[in-house]
């Protein structure tokens, strides 16, 4: 066990952030923790870090108690927060040196290491620009660059995509999976769910401070009842076929909006095939059709009752 949070409760005044929180992540895995804006991503990391005090709970990584002073545990972890925080009067050749001269202190060591970090993040023609030259996501990568530099064991990521072009999204969840497969542990916080699905092992969902379900995307997704969602284009149904839709075994609900129908099924057996035989046996049209599984954004509607997106 790299992190082990157990019953947190952290309150800012009247409002309680965290409650009761509790998460386990395992040597080597990238762990999501993925919840809607404001449900406790960043003051839970706060705490792990012991950047923030918390009212209760207890808080373990590397196997020890984490403290303020803790520097032995701190050194092997390395944090890339959601503010970039990098010098502007440094050019990204001396941030990245800098950052890593905290944990490292053979200057030979540090420059090798600087080398590699601005390998790693493609920042090889930017070595000399100070950060005001670069753009939203060469920042961040810079940011990212700064924090890993100096190779730790804990990397904690809080929503490091966040209004950063596709291109540079895509280099950094690449150069994340690089980190894991060279063996550092992720904490990956976001609210994108995409994200989760493609990066993590294993993922907790969070709201209002609490966990509301952990697993990995498939345990995640089998809590539910939902089945698929088939979505057929069709300008032909009647009030009398909605309802003779609803009534096929298994299905949980018909919207139709006169050229699209979206019907959700339960968990079962050749759904998309009944509702596909229904249009076939009464000749009704059908244009495109596609059959998607559950999304943990359905995963989410369903324990909460709203929306993962704001
Ligand atoms: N310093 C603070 N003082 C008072 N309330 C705070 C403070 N920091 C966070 N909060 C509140 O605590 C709750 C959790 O906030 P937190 O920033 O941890 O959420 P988050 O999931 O990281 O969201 P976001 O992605 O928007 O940062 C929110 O209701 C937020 O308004």
């Amino acid at each position: 066990m790299v992190v082990k949070v157990n019953n947190l409760v952290k309150r800012y005044e009247k409002l309680v952030a965290l409650d009761h929180l509790s998460l386990e992540i395992q040597e080597g895995e990238i762990f999501g923790l993925l919840g809607p804006n404001g449900s406790g991503k960043s003051t839970t990391i706060n705490c792990i870090l012991s950047l923030l005090k918390y009212d209760k709970g207890s808080i373990e990584i590397f196997g020890k108690q984490m403290r303020p002073d803790a520097y032995d545990i701190k050194r092997d972890i390395g944090i890339i927060m959601q503010n970039v925080a990098v010098f502007n009067e440094l050019t990204v050749y001396d941030n990245i040196y800098y950052f890593c001269s905290l944990y490292v202190k053979d200057p030979k060591e540090i420059r090798r290491l600087t080398e590699e970090a601005i390998e790693f993040v493609s920042l090889e023609d930017f070595k000399k620009f100070y950060p005001k030259k670069l753009s939203g996501g060469l920042l961040r990568r810079l940011n990212i660059a700064c924090g890993i530099a100096h190779k730790p064991k804990l990397i904690i990521l809080d929503e490091p995509t966040v209004a950063v072009d596709p291109q540079s999204r895509n280099k950094i969840l690449e150069g994340i999976k690089k980190l894991n497969e060279g063996g550092a542990t992720i904490i990956y916080t976001t609210h994108y769910m995409e994200e989760v699905e493609q990066l993590c092992d294993r993922i907790a969902i969070i709201d209002k401070g609490k966990v509301i379900a952990s697993g990995t995307k498939e345990e995640l997704k089998n809590m539910i009842s939902l089945g698929e969602t088939i979505t057929l284009e069709t300008y032909h149904l009647t009030e009398e076929n909605i309802e003779e839709i609803k009534n096929i075994p298994n299905i949980a609900s018909v919207d139709y909006n006169g050229q699209t129908v979206v019907v959700k099924s339960k968990k079962g057996k050749n759904n998309l095939v009944h509702v596909l035989n229904y249009f076939e046996n009464r000749k009704i049209p059908m244009g495109k059709i596609y059959s998607e599984l559950p999304t943990l954004n359905d995963v989410f509607l369903e324990i909460t009752g709203k929306e993962l997106r704001d």
